[in-house]
């Protein structure tokens, strides 16, 4: 299969994945869960996710692997044994499908041997990207990217709470293959062919001085206080903008925000593949620039971990290297 139509089969694969989502989300604030702190909902949905993104993808392109946040285990024999009812219900097949689908998300491209055709191509999922948002109602995402080579060469971003210009309902999917730009469909439709969408592009801003930024809603993802230095530094009056998940990649490629800051808490984290791929995909296809908080590229041919990358930073391109400076002043 060509990138068009495994992005096509992506698409297809996250917008289902996206309703499935919007409905225990809905279930979850109406079911006063929230103030419950009952963190199960957003378990089931992360499952009932990946069962439904792996199991749409095994019919469309069998022979392509998952590397997925999720592993069957907990839900087979561990802590989350009682969510595997509620998850074969919302992922719409029986429980035994549902982990079969599930573990299909499992390969490690680092213990693959390095003769296993596995590793040539496979897809990054994060089924539930933004698990804290989701259980506050706001902002997540389904996030697919698709690997070639260790690099990404296309991605599905799905946020369905996010607002979009000209909608009257929040919403969108956005999709990007390779050199061929990067478009918005709504979540909602039954045309998957990643072009069909509108197509989408970052701002022009180069002026430090308005750029407008953003950065996690969680103090443990990004260094808060880093990011409120570089926007001093660069003269930007406003606070960063915060929002959780990789609604802040689909941010700055629509050309809503310049800039978006993840700026390492504690030396040693390192970022997972599914929290940036379908991101880096999309937003680079809408003419942005992502590197890490060094102003290296993001290696995606270590496996399930960026091993040779700190912190990211995203931006719309015109002021990359101005804001990789500041920050490089700001963590010293
Ligand atoms: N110390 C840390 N530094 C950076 N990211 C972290 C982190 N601990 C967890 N994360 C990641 O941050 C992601 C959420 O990012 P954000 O804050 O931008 O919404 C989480 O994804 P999940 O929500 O899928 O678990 C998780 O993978
Ligand atoms: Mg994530």
């Amino acid at each position: 299969m060509n990138r068009d139509e495994l992005i096509e089969a992506g698409l297809e694969a996250v917008r289902a994945a996206c309703k499935v989502c919007v409905r225990v989300q809905a279930d979850l604030v109406n079911a006063g869960t929230l103030e419950k702190g009952d963190k199960s909902p957003v378990t089931v949905a992360d499952f009932a996710s990946q069962a439904v993104v792996c199991g749409i993808l095994a019919e469309r392109c069998p022979d392509l692997v998952v590397v997925g946040e999720e592993g069957s285990e907990e839900l087979r024999t561990g802590e989350h044994r009682d969510l595997l009812g509620r998850v074969a219900v919302h992922a719409g097949m029986p429980a035994e499908e549902a982990i079969e689908a599930i573990d299909r998300g499992s390969f490690d491209p680092a213990t693959a041997g390095d003769d296993d055709p596995r590793k040539d191509r496979y897809w990054a999922l994060d089924p539930i990207d933004g698990t804290k948002g989701f259980l506050r109602g706001e902002q997540y995402a389904v996030a697919l990217g698709l690997i070639e080579g260790g690099e990404v060469v296309g991605g599905v971003l799905g946020c369905p709470n996010l607002a979009v210009d000209g909608q009257d309902e929040p919403g969108v999917v956005l999709v990007a293959v390779k050199g061929a730009g990067a478009y918005r469909h709504p979540v909602e439709g039954t045309d998957h062919d990643p072009h069909h969408g509108r197509k989408i592009a970052v701002s022009e801003r180069s002026v430090p001085g308005v750029l407008r930024v953003c950065e996690s809603v969680e103090s443990g993802h990004t260094k808060q206080d880093a990011a409120a230095e570089v926007v001093r530094m660069l003269g930007v009056t406003a606070d960063p903008v915060r929002m959780d998940s990789q609604a802040k990649y689909a941010a700055v490629a629509m050309g809503v925000a310049d800039a978006y800051l993840r700026l390492p808490t504690r030396p040693g984290y390192v970022e997972r593949i599914w929290d940036h791929a379908a991101g880096v995909a999309v937003l680079e296809e809408a003419g942005g620039t992502v590197t890490d908080v060094d102003g290296r590229r993001l290696d995606f041919s270590k496996g399930r971990g960026l091993d040779n990358n700190r912190g990211v930073i995203a931006t719309n391109g015109p002021c990359h290297a101005e804001v990789v400076a500041a920050v490089g002043r700001a963590l010293g």
